[in-house]
């Protein structure tokens, strides 16, 4: 039996929501369906999701919620509508979410997840009423009931090992079994979301836990292309991608599948596939443990925006025990998390995502550094992107490094960084924002389209 996870775009509408159920209506193996909250329409439409934070934020700051209230509630009406739901199911949703707005604020961040999580919950009871109204029946199952137990941490809680044994019981369930994705309780009983795009991880932890056959993901695109196909013009599609490969790319910026979803199913050995619910019949992109036959040495590049470099440099520092380790310390104790530390003789560079930052903690940073470590040049630079190379034939493969950064010059950019992963399974570049789309598109061009398998 099947795990089948719905996207956003693949929910965004009562168009697309029948898609969705003649998609399990064809297949009877497709048992538990994991849903997102409604995605966007259009390029230029909102997400479910980002409706409900512009709601947490309007009630937080104590304003006037009702216009953005609306607007979520809007969004479900039209879908009901468009499905010819009755308008209980519409009362059922106003009713949660007014009890979300009315919720203790003093704990900000529970407050966030709680109004956050009310897209995918309120999207699965609306999708499971309409199953059942086609005569396909199906349950609604809380991931609260089911057992679905994170840690406690707002915004990024990841399962805990008994959340598997739980779920494990939604098997004896006979019905289709609609479930929202993006969320958990910790045990104590609070609302935690997962990381954005989070609801790919609920499918690969459900996938895991009622041992599927097979884990599909269900997007708008017909495979994962090997790179981005908003910045490349028609890449070519990835049919076959190792767990180690996937996680790589999707952790540097293929936003087709959430990195932290790899796991629960490679652990249980679950096969995955990404496909699309606007052409359900293409082949789609399988994540596999091993591939077989010849491959490119790289299978696929992505790029990602949002990094600061924070440059440090002394005298001697080679030769000065624990430098680095203290410097790790200071940026522990700002509770910043970092990608990569290329070092030199006197200087070393830490690169972490920008997001972390803010002017306070910038300017704190650079004075510890300079009086605790006795640094002589300590600054921060902003607007990098990462663009990671990533293959499993990449080890056996020399010069590769050479030719991507030929490659990289042709544009004219300056490489930043350089740093070949430990996992020997990627290839990361640093450089500055302004030149990530030419670069991607000439690093395109030299390991795709000039390249025969060989
Ligand atoms: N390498 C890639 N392969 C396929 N899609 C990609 C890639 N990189 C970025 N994307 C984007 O990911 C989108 C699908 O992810 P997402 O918007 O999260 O979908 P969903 O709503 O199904 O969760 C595609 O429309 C595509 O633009
Ligand atoms: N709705 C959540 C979780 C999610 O997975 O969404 P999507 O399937 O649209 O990527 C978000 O926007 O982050």
């Amino acid at each position: 039996m099947k795990v089948s996870k719905f996207g956003g775009t693949s929910v965004a509408s009562a168009e697309q929501i029948k898609k969705v159920a003649s998609i399990v209506q064809s297949d009877p193996t497709r048992k538990f369906i994991v849903v997102s909250a409604p995605g966007k329409r259009f390029d230029s439409d909102k997400k479910v999701t980002d409706l409900l934070i512009d709601l947490a934020t309007v009630a937080l700051n104590n304003m006037e919620v009702e216009t953005q209230l609306q607007l979520v509630l809007d969004r479900y009406k039209e879908i009901a509508k468009g499905l010819g739901l009755e308008q209980p199911i519409c009362d059922v949703i106003e009713e949660d979410l007014r009890q979300r707005v009315l919720i203790d604020k003093s704990d900000k961040e529970f407050f966030i997840d709680n109004i956050k999580a009310s897209g995918e919950d309120n999207n699965a009871k609306l999708i499971s009423t309409y199953f059942t109204s086609i005569g396909l029946p199906a349950q609604y199952v809380s991931p609260k009931t089911a057992g679905l137990v994170v840690n406690n941490y707002p915004e990024r809680a990841l399962a805990l090992p008994e959340a598997y044994e739980n779920l494990s019981k939604l098997n004896d369930i006979n019905e289709i079994v609609v479930f929202p994705g993006f969320f958990g309780f910790t045990a104590d009983g609070l609302l935690r979301t997962f990381d954005r795009g989070g609801s790919d991880i609920t499918g690969s932890i459900l996938a895991a836990a009622v041992h599927a056959s097979l884990y599909e993901n269900f997007t708008d695109v017909d495979s994962v292309f090997c790179a981005n196909p908003r910045v490349v013009n028609d890449p070519m599609e990835i049919e076959e991608i190792t767990y180690r490969e996937m996680r790589e790319l999707s952790y540097a910026g293929f936003s087709v599948f959430h990195d932290e979803a790899l796991m629960p199913v490679y652990k249980a050995g679950i096969p995955v596939c990404i496909k699309n619910t606007n052409n359900p019949s293409a082949t789609g992109t399988k994540i596999v443990s091993i591939r077989k036959g010849k491959h490119r040495p790289i299978t696929g590049i992505s790029a990602d925006s949002g990094f600061s470099i924070l440059y440090v440099s002394k005298y001697l520092m080679n030769r000065e025990i624990g430098f680095g380790r203290k410097l790790l310390q200071i940026l522990e104790e700002e509770n910043i998390s970092y990608e990569h530390t290329p070092s030199g003789l006197d200087d070393i560079s830490v690169i972490f995502r920008s997001h972390q930052l803010t002017t306070e903690n910038e300017t704190r940073i650079i004075k510890r550094v300079k009086e605790e470590l006795h640094a002589e040049d300590v600054h921060f630079r902003h607007e990098f992107s990462m663009i990671v190379l990533v293959g499993e034939g990449m080890n056996n493969n020399t010069g590769l490094a050479a030719r991507a950064a030929t490659a990289i010059s042709r544009t004219g950019a300056n490489i930043e960084m350089i740093n070949q992963g430990s996992s020997e399974v990627s290839l990361s570049f640093g450089v500055h924002r302004s030149n990530e789309n030419k670069i991607l598109q000439e690093l395109y061009k030299e390991f795709f389209a000039a390249v025969t398998v060989g």
